[in-house]
């Protein structure tokens, strides 16, 4: 049985496919694995038996992924998953930053009287607006969303132009070429009365959108932020909104510095809100999760390589280590001293870390403990476990 600990509503058309004799939810204090939504981790102690987080979702800040490495814990996302859901509603800020919707909508609730429509015609001119056609989109981030904004901008007839210098093939084929690409910040910012950014935080992007980012805006442009707080500096955008070099901040992430300004509009972190995508996520990282605590195999892991390759005998053996040298011929020597043979082996490596599965015979179960343990005492291996097939 593995327990799995929930974090956040996760969708029961998810969880629902952790069928009952595998797993159980939420009953343990010690966890094989987590799945959450934006639950903050980083002050949570990982228990030993903790093999797997993922998180229905992208955005994985609001978990300790360095520390996760360390503890030879396989953190998952669910790329794409929610992209269509956050590209419209970022459609929707788009159109609500060049026309006063909300304003209207705020002073017409306000109204009462038979002559209301007398009076909304008198007064309808205040909240009059401009419309996207024609404008130019800067786009950075050519990711899931990214592109799904860019592409659908261009269908709005705005001039689209993108930026991401590590774009992905995928993306570049599900790319309109009618998206112009900008090969540099300066160049994306430069004539954009539009700005959208959707690029992951991380250490390179953290405080993206400083003064000198501002700076390189076209005067009176708006900004539109549905990708975290963090790319954010909170007080150089306060200044570009109150000297007028930013004529909007649109968000999806509460800071109490804009939700009052009357230069800003922000939402409640709505972006992944939808059924659709609530389904989507909970589905992909329940999928995910479970294949690789039933194969050991790896997919969308965002800090360790993938790796499937199909259990053909009746033990597995799964090592998470850092990637330095000798760590195969430490773990088959092991099994050669115990005159164990390889089935099948195959190590892959991702910056600083690897994994490492090894297909072996069926053994004594006291044999297989003995191996597990000489495995798990190799300086650098983090984690070791069987995946026995017959059992799963
Ligand atoms: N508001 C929400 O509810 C919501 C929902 C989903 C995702 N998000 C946020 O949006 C981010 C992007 O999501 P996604 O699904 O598109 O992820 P993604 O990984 O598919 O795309 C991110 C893209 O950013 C690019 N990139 C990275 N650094 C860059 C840089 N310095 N300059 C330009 N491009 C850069 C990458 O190459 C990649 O193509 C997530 O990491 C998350 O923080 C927010
Ligand atoms: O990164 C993400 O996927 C979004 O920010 C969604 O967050 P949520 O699952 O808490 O809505």
């Amino acid at each position: 049985m593995k327990d799995i600990h929930t974090f956040n509503r996760i969708a029961p058309e998810g969880l629902q496919l952790l069928n009952n004799e595998e797993f159980v939810l939420n009953e343990g204090y010690d966890p094989d694995a987590i799945i959450l939504r934006s639950k903050d981790l980083h002050t949570m102690a990982f228990n030993d038996s903790l093999l797997a987080i993922a998180r229905a979702g992208a955005g994985v800040n609001n978990i300790p992924v360095e520390a996760c490495s360390e503890n030879g814990i396989v953190v998952f996302n669910t790329p794409g998953a929610n992209a269509n859901a956050v590209k419209e509603l970022v459609l929707a800020a788009l159109v609500m930053s060049a026309r006063p919707i909300y304003q209207g909508l705020r002073w017409v609730e306000h109204m009462e009287g038979d002559n209301l429509p007398e009076i909304v015609e008198a007064n309808k001119k205040q909240f009059a607006g401009t419309e996207l056609a024609g404008k130019r989109l800067a786009v950075i981030g050519l990711g899931a969303i990214g592109s799904l904004v860019a592409n659908d901008a261009y269908h709005l007839n705005m001039d689209v132009i993108g930026y991401d210098p590590y774009v992905s093939v995928e993306t570049a084929w599900n790319m309109s070429s009618r998206v112009k690409k900008a090969n540099s910040l300066q160049e994306v910012l430069r004539d954009a009365d539009y700005v959208t950014v959707h690029v992951p935080v991380n250490n390179h992007t953290e405080g993206l959108v400083n003064a000198d980012f501002l700076h390189q805006m076209k005067p009176g442009a708006v900004l539109l932020n549905f990708s975290r707080d963090g790319i954010i500096v909170r007080d150089d955008i306060l200044t570009a909104l109150n000297n007028g070099r930013l004529d909007k901040y649109v968000a999806d992430f509460a800071d109490e510095a804009f939700v009052r300004h009357p230069k800003a509009l922000i939402f409640p972190h709505l972006g992944a809100s939808t059924d659709e995508a609530e389904v989507n996520c909970a589905i992909m990282a329940v999928k995910t999760l479970k294949y690789f605590l039933e194969t050991g195999n790896i997919l969308r892991s965002v800090n360790f390589p993938t790796i499937d390759i199909p259990q053909q005998s009746p033990l597995r053996i799964t090592i998470v280590n850092r990637n330095v040298p000798n760590m195969v011929g430490q773990i088959s020597a092991i099994l050669a001293k115990h005159f164990v043979n390889i089935d099948n082996i195959l190590n892959r490596s991702r910056g600083n870390y690897a994994y490492t599965i090894i297909d072996i015979p069926l053994l004594e179960d006291s044999l297989l403990q003995e191996i597990l343990e000489d495995m798990s005492k190799i300086e650098g291996v983090l984690k070791a476990r069987v995946i026995n097939r017959r059992e799963m």
